[in-house]
């Protein structure tokens, strides 16, 4: 059998009144996943447990059969892009995307080749002696994803990466993803709320509520009928809908 880039195993992780219940599902090498949910259903969590953030959890994240908390953070391979892309304000786009090389003490003059290559890669060059404050919402987030990728990760976790973004930005980022996907070697695991987006972007989508993974479903079934009314109800199915 193929090896998944990403195995989640009987996850618990309980944060306040939350939990994240139980959840077991694979995300195959160079695949891209969306976890779909409303708000507050623990879709963050699910990332932040993936990316190992929490100790407490229960189960288990493999990440290529290994276990995510037995490997050390720098050698995690795991890129993580937040919502507000979590850029340091107070450093250069060319400094924000080399301070994980920086961090794996890399010669500067590996530094400042990998780093003007992801830009060109990226359509980010002309930015980079600019800082956070100045960037549009698109070249933030193209900032943001260098910063992950110049790292080579295995795994890029991006929550709700679109929300952000104006119509036009939005298809462009589409594309960019796309084809993130298909030079860089890594499996993107992506949350969102919109399912047009998960069905475009996704071959499989995660349907997550109250902190249960309800359904794993391929996207081109997304409307089928569920045998769990919430979901019919989340997705506006009626029994007996063709599709
Ligand atoms: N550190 C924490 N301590 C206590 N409760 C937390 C903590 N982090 C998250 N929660 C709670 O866990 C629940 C799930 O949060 P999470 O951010 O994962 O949801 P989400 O699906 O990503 O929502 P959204 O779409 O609004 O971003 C929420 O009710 C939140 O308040």
């Amino acid at each position: 059998m193929m090896g998944s880039a990403i195995e989640v195993k009987r996850l618990f992780l309980k944060m306040g009144d939350f939990q994240l219940k139980n959840i077991s599902f694979d995300i195959h090498p160079k695949e891209i996943f969306a976890i779909l949910g409303k708000t507050g259903a623990g879709k963050t969590l699910l990332l932040e447990s993936i990316a190992g953030f929490y100790r407490s959890m229960e189960g288990g994240i493999f990440l290529e059969g290994k276990n995510v908390l037995d490997i050390p953070l720098t050698e995690r391979k795991i890129g993580f892009v937040y919502q507000d892309y979590g850029l340091f304000p107070h450093m250069t786009v060319r400094k924000n995307i080399s301070y994980g090389l920086k961090m794996q003490k890399k010669s500067k003059k590996e530094i400042a080749e990998k780093v003007g290559h992801m830009a060109e890669i990226m359509s980010i060059s002309h930015i980079l002696e600019q800082y956070p404050d100045t960037l549009s919402g698109g070249e933030k987030q193209r900032t943001a994803l260098a910063r992950s990728l110049v790292l080579n990760p295995g795994v890029l976790l991006l929550d709700e990466p679109f929300s952000a973004l104006d119509p036009v930005t939005k298809a462009a980022m589409y594309k960019e993803l796309l084809k993130i996907n298909e030079q860089f070697d890594c499996a993107i695991l992506f949350v969102t709320h919109d399912f047009t987006e998960a069905q475009k972007l996704a071959r499989r989508i995660g349907i997550m509520d109250k902190g249960c993974l309800k359904a794993v479903r391929n996207s081109v079934e997304l409307f089928d009928y569920y045998q769990n009314d919430e979901l019919n109800q989340f997705f506006g199915i009626m029994k007996g809908d063709c599709v």
